[in-house]
């Protein structure tokens, strides 16, 4: 307890120096990393540089790849942007909201038997700075920004870092296999793709 309350971040670059330190070792404590990345109070100015918004889709912005342990994106979701229903490839998966609101929905695995509607487990509206928790054996999750007229942006840890992840139809609870892209990197738009991929948004 003691030990988060000395290593508050003051700024993202911070942030991403206690991190590194985090991921060292072989293994993490999770709750610690959740205190530390909620204790950063978001300023916009910080990460601006990352927050590139599409106008149809939310948009994945590399910001640090951990030494190779982690991956630290800002996502960036439009009014009524939001994900599909998805798994995390069996990593931790921490998320921080930088700024707005967002909708978490979690569902429950889908039966290998059943065909039908997929079962909603809770909701939940994430607040500014609040740094929520998944991984697969927690469930799946779709996410989004049910505002009209706000803008969102959150901070994703995935950790070990990861390029696809699996999709879900909520009616039938079929599921496919998507890559992930980056729609920039430190910063710098990520140069267009010759294949055209699906994804996760
Ligand atoms: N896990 C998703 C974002 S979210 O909806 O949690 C992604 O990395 O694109
Ligand atoms: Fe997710």
């Amino acid at each position: 307890m003691e030990q988060t309350e000395v290593m508050k971040p003051e700024t993202l670059d911070d942030l991403i120096k206690i991190l590194h330190k985090l991921f060292e070792g072989d293994s993490i404590n999770i709750e610690e990393v959740q205190n530390i990345m909620e204790s950063y109070e978001s300023k916009p100015h910080e990460w601006m540089k990352y927050a590139k918004f599409d106008q149809f889709r939310y948009t994945r912005n590399l910001v640090d790849e951990g030494n190779g342990k982690f991956n630290l994106m800002i996502l960036c979701w439009g009014e009524g942007h939001g994900s599909s229903i998805h798994d995390h490839t069996d990593s931790h998966c921490f998320m921080k909201l930088l700024q707005g609101q967002l909708k978490e929905t979690l569902y429950e695995w889908p039966d290998r038997k059943s065909q039908g509607e997929m079962r909603q487990r809770s909701q939940r509206i994430l607040q500014e700075n609040q740094c929520a928790y998944i991984n697969d054996s927690l469930g799946l999750h779709r996410v989004e920004n049910v505002s009209h007229t706000e803008s969102a942006a959150s901070l994703h840890l995935y950790s070990p870092p990861f390029q696809h992840c699996q999709t879900f139809d909520q009616r039938t609870g079929h599921k496919n296999v998507v890559k992930m892209t980056f729609w920039s990197k430190y910063g710098e738009r990520t140069p267009f793709e010759t294949t055209v991929s699906q994804e996760n948004n």
